[in-house]
């Protein structure tokens, strides 16, 4: 019989709607009334670290995850599942992926109808994700992402739509898996990229969104030494208009680490450009192109790498290869 741990922490998948029908979180989260379905199979271990709704999750709640799968790893659990709002759920996804040593399958799901929705997605994502956690297919795959009976991978999986049910999408690479039934089949895999032991997170550390006509003011307000690095969500294949360029360079000066990537949906970042704000241009004044990620992504990596106090070189190459 296989252990999985759960680690309930909020998000739509615990909230109920009060008597106005907005969806509110209560003082009992509903998945505590989940009567395990696989009993004989797979016991659950359940825990509730939070109930906070995704928005509030942030940097100390990640480590707090990061902690207690560690721990339970020692113990001889043999899958995590980790129930979360949708909002954030990519971040602390690829965080954990990041950061953890990915021996143990973790997965991650979350819910875009209430508990007491009608065509209410949560227990089914719940059951799915236990499931997948439970399969011994998912075992060095790095931290996966369970919904609407699609697995995504932590790192290329975003959020694409603010209330269907079918939200979560891997845009260019698409899903590695799904589930049928109870059937639980992979037919892809990511390459493993290195595994950063951290135990706290750099604050400070922005994104910003390129559009036309953007300027240099967004960049004259982080130029300066609180600043520990900055993610620009630029044009295209990654290309910024030339009044930004004097604020990306007071950046670059300050020796503030600058990564590129797109604000398209689809597609990576590269230097393609030799005009004025062109992606060649950017890499010549030094900002790094991440190949791979979008904005939130690099933000995290970014974070998680100065947290590492990685050498310029050394993190100029961890951020931007996605890929390995
Ligand atoms: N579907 C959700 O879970 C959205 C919610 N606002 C959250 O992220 O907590």
């Amino acid at each position: 019989m296989k252990t999985i741990l759960v680690l309930h922490t909020g998000g739509t998948i615990a909230m109920s709607s009060d008597k106005n029908g907005t969806i509110v979180p209560g003082k009992q989260n509903p998945l505590n009334s989940f009567t395990n379905p696989f009993t004989g199979k797979i016991k659950l271990d359940i825990r509730n670290p939070f109930n906070l709704p995704s928005p509030h999750i942030g940097p100390d709640q990640m480590l707090v995850l990061r902690n207690e799968i560690l721990t339970a790893e020692n113990n001889g659990v043999d899958g995590v599942v980790i129930t979360h709002g949708t909002d954030t759920l990519e971040e602390t996804a690829y965080f954990l992926d990041l950061t953890l040593p990915a021996e143990t399958p973790v997965v991650v799901t979350g819910a875009m109808r209430s508990a007491d929705e009608i065509g209410s997605d949560g227990l089914h994502n719940f059951q799915t994700a236990i499931l997948t956690a439970a399969s011994d297919q998912a075992h060095g795959k790095g931290v996966l992402v369970v919904m609407n009976d699609e697995i995504h991978t932590a790192r290329f999986v975003t959020k694409t739509h603010t209330t269907n049910v079918a939200t979560f999408r891997t845009p260019t690479f698409g899903p590695v898996g799904s589930i049928s039934k109870d059937r639980v089949t992979f037919y892809s895999q990511l390459i493993r990229q290195t595994y950063i032991p951290i135990d706290h997170i750099v604050k400070n550390v922005f994104l910003l969104k390129a559009y036309a006509g953007m300027d240099s003011e967004l960049f004259a307000a982080l130029a300066n030494q609180e600043t520990k690095g900055v993610v620009i969500e630029a044009l295209g294949a990654g290309n910024l208009p030339p009044a930004a360029l004097p604020g990306l360079k007071s950046l670059l000066d300050l020796k503030i680490p600058v990564v590129i990537v797109s604000r398209c949906f689809n597609g990576t970042a590269e230097s393609v450009y030799d005009y004025e704000g062109g992606g060649v241009r950017l890499e010549q004044m030094g900002a790094i192109f991440c190949h791979g990620l979008n904005g939130q992504k690099a933000r995290i990596k970014l974070a998680v790498g100065l947290s590492k106090e990685m050498a310029p070189a050394e993190l100029t190459q961890f951020v931007s290869d996605a890929v390995s």
